[in-house]
């Protein structure tokens, strides 16, 4: 109950976090995208204001170049009026050309030999132009500005350098005198504080209100600005939003419905388990055990498989872990021994002495009144019970002292007791003297690292010796080779497991082996 809880309570957790961890990732790309675009999008209406406000320049530049080595004579000469109209027509940006004196342009494309005043200069750029901002000509609701280098100046309609850019409404713009932080010509809302002193380069910064990207000119002392309503930006959210929202959505969908398949596959493995245990769909599968020295079998490991629904077939790897979990772990070893009272009369029929080997989890060593299941067990199959051993992985000892009892009780019985894939758990030395155990099992991992370059490659020569210090038999499984033989024959282990005897095999293939062999030993007890 309290597992199917836990279980319950992490399918919660794990199918709200699997949902929404992708959502929040697709909301997060989404504004992060978005903020990407919109830095882009305003940047580049920047840069398409500036190359205007370069052109300008470029065209006034021109038209001084033309004018400005003439005399006050030559430029308002009909010849020299003719020139500054020709500037005025060839140039898309200015609006007129004219020559100055002072303040006052003497003559000019639209007004001839009609002087105007132009009025004080606003500032002088850093490049010595007069910079007017301000100019009033035929039209006094019109403002211009006049820029004029030496004896040209250069009329530039304040409307026009900007009029075929972006007209989302809201939108402003500004070209800008660089050095002296001053607007030169400027459509829309544009806040004098975005003028920003400190900016070196091109930047892009929010307010409250607004996304300003500022450019700065690589030729010329100027910079444009373009500033887009942050209420206007939210179209780039929603675009990006339209395709990843819906991706997160569905990967969140994905990942929490393959946790639920894959818990619920667990959780009712217990429940399939039971039902197989109901059914005929354990066997058992015997695995040979030799003597190493003689190369005699002296006995069996018993091995359970599941064959779920007669068809597929479910590593014990996968259900003997989830029956331990579950706490159905008794149930598994009772089917093991009632297979085995039905089998072993025929192998005993064979070999009297022959030993079996049976697999216990931590479940088993820790259930009370264990040792009486095993004697009532060893009564009905006919295994007398000192050729019975008991195999206990490390990682079972989880209750040593329990286990411990249980391994006192048995030994007593005249059962025997091995400690299964020694040298993968935690054991300490000083509780290994305590236990009462006959023999220690190496591990297939450290056997087969045998005579490898691997770290591990020494570690089954140490648990021979500590067998030995211990007085303890030693089986080696998983010996695959005869080259790993030939080593453990030469560290004088006694007993051998593994592919090179035999593999686990049925009750049937098991007898016909036997009635091939000749005589076996019996086991020594440590
Ligand atoms: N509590 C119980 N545990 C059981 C029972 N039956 C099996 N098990 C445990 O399941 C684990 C996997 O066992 P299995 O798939 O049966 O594998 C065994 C052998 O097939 C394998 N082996 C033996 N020799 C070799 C070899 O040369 N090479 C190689 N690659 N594998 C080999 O080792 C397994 C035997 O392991 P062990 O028990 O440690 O001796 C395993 O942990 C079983 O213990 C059961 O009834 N109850």
């Amino acid at each position: 109950m309290k597992i199917i809880d836990r279980l319950t309570a992490f399918i919660i957790i794990g199918v709200c976090l699997t949902t929404a961890l992708p959502i929040l990732a697709a909301i997060a790309l989404v504004r992060q995208q978005a903020l990407e675009r919109e830095d882009a999008h305003v940047t580049g209406l920047a840069r398409a204001a500036l190359s205007r406000a370069e052109i300008t320049a470029d065209q006034l530049s021109a038209g001084g170049r033309l004018v400005g080595g003439l005399t006050r004579q030559q430029a308002c000469s009909d010849e020299g009026i003719d020139l500054l109209r020709r500037i005025d027509l060839s140039s898309t940006l200015l609006q007129a050309a004219g020559y100055i004196e002072g303040d006052v342009m003497i003559c000019s494309s639209f007004g001839g030999n009609k002087p105007r005043n132009l009025g004080l200069p606003d500032f002088q750029s850093r490049t010595n132009a007069a910079i007017r901002t301000d100019v009033r000509l035929l039209d006094p609701d019109l403002p211009y500005l006049a820029v004029s280098r030496g004896a040209f100046v250069g009329i530039v309609h304040k409307d026009l350098a900007l009029s075929f850019l972006d007209d989302t409404p809201g939108l402003g713009f500004s070209i800008f005198s660089w050095s002296h932080r001053q607007p030169l010509i400027s459509r829309g809302n544009i806040d004098s504080r975005w003028f920003r002193a400190e900016a070196d380069g091109d930047i892009v910064f929010r307010t409250g209100s607004h996304i300003v990207a500022i450019v700065r000119s690589s030729r010329y002392d100027q910079g444009a600005m373009a500033a887009l309503p942050l209420a206007f930006s939210s179209g780039f959210i929603r675009e990006s939003a339209i395709i990843l929202i819906p991706i997160g959505i569905f990967v969140g969908l994905l990942l929490s419905a393959i946790l639920i398949f894959v818990v619920r596959t667990r959780m009712s493995m217990p429940t399939m388990i039971r039902n197989g245990l109901k059914g005929s769909e354990f066997n058992l599968l015997y695995q040979p055990v030799v003597d190493l020295s003689s190369g005699t079998m002296m006995g069996v490991e018993a091995l359970i498989r599941w064959r779920r629904n007669g068809k597929d077939f479910v590593p014990p790897e996968t259900f003997i872990p989830v029956a331990e979990q579950a706490g159905i772990i008794s149930l598994i070893t009772a089917r093991v021994f009632r297979l085995l009272a039905e089998d072993a009369p025929h192998i005993l029929s064979e070999r009297p002495f022959f030993h079996f080997a049976v697999n216990f989890s931590a479940g088993d060593m820790h259930r009370p009144g264990v040792v009486e299941e095993v004697r009532r067990f060893a009564s009905q199959s006919g295994i007398a019970l000192d050729n019975l051993v008991i195999e206990v992985t490390e990682r079972s000892l989880v209750d040593v002292n329990l286990a411990g009892e249980t391994m006192r009780q048995m030994r007593a019985a005249g059962i025997r007791v091995a400690i299964d894939d020694f040298g993968t758990g935690y054991s300490s030395l000083g509780y290994l003297a305590q236990l009462h155990v006959d023999y220690l099992k190496i591990d297939k991992l450290f056997v087969q690292a045998l005579g490898t370059d691997s770290p591990t490659s020494q570690v089954a020569a140490r648990i021979i010796e500590i067998a030995k210090d211990l007085n303890l038999q030693v089986i080696a499984e998983g010996i695959e080779t005869k080259r790993q033989e030939r080593i453990l024959k030469g560290l004088h282990v006694g007993c051998a497991q593994g592919y090179l005897y035999g593999r686990p095999m049925p009750l049937d293939e098991l007898l016909q082996l036997l009635r091939r062999k000749g005589s076996v030993r019996r086991l020594e007890a440590a």
